[in-house]
């Protein structure tokens, strides 16, 4: 997979080189490039952004940087091929984003992100190359960050763990909270690991008696009550019957 980052903030990038997404990189999993808007423009201020049409406070970037540089960054690889390139803009007005919609970003070849700063992007940058490819607005949530590359950490994070070959133990995200199948709207539940008796406080006994099914249904259970304590919507959105289902999955 292939991700390329426009940001004016190329800096706010370096975690995509250390932990899971940095190994990815080093074994070639993942080709990440980031990209500094303010290289596309041509003032001695590197100006990217001007007064809104229509008044309002604050600023908004403009079209030429991002037109130029995206023109650039898309021009070496084949758009509506095999190569063909997703956009993804952060943003809190964007869908939610969620591990199914990671799951969808993670089967794609190339992703394109475009985080913003200001009051956002002239939204004719995003609808010129809407026409080209298809584009994911997506919120990582209901608040307003500064700009979106703390967003664009998060979705490269929640994608790259999908990856075939980037998490060690493949079966480690089919367990995870949201995770299509059996995990699907349930919140994942408490982990343990040695030592056995910690500050008095001892392992769930059925985590060490090797009953597999009984593991299975009492870590459902588990998810179970930190869904309705912590997410009673998800449990809203389940069907009964699938938590029978469940039960014959886990
Ligand atoms: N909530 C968000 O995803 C976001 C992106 C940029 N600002 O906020």
């Amino acid at each position: 997979m292939r991700l390329d980052v426009v940001t004016i903030f190329p800096e706010y990038l370096e975690p995509l080189n250390v932990s899971l997404v940095g190994k990815a990189r080093a074994r070639g999993q993942l080709d990440v490039r980031v990209h500094d808007l303010r290289e596309w423009t041509h003032d001695r201020h590197n100006t990217v952004d001007d007064t809104p049409y229509g008044g309002g406070p604050g600023m908004v970037m403009k079209t030429e940087p991002w037109g130029e540089c995206l023109d650039d960054v898309l021009a070496d690889g084949y758009e509506g091929g095999a190569q063909a390139p997703a956009l993804v803009v952060p943003t809190p007005s964007g869908r939610p984003f969620t591990q199914e919609l990671a799951v969808e970003l993670s089967q794609r070849p190339w992703l394109v992100f475009t985080p913003a700063r200001y009051e956002g992007i002239d939204r004719r940058v995003i609808d010129e190359y809407a026409t080209r490819m298809p584009v994911y607005e997506v919120s990582i949530g209901d608040y307003v960050l500064a700009g979106g590359e703390a967003a664009v950490l998060v979705v490269t994070e929640a994608v790259a763990r999908l990856l075939p070959g980037v998490l060690g133990n493949a079966a480690s995200h089919q367990d995870d909270s949201f995770a299509p199948g059996a995990m699907a709207n349930l919140l994942e539940g408490p982990v343990y690991t040695k030592p056995p008796a910690w500050r008095g406080r001892e392992i769930p006994e059925v985590l060490l008696s090797g009953h597999h099914g009984k593991i299975a249904r009492w870590r459902r259970d588990e998810a179970l009550r930190r869904t309705v304590r912590n997410r009673p919507d998800l449990v809203e959105r389940t069907d009964p019957k699938a938590f029978d289902k469940k039960d014959r999955e886990m």
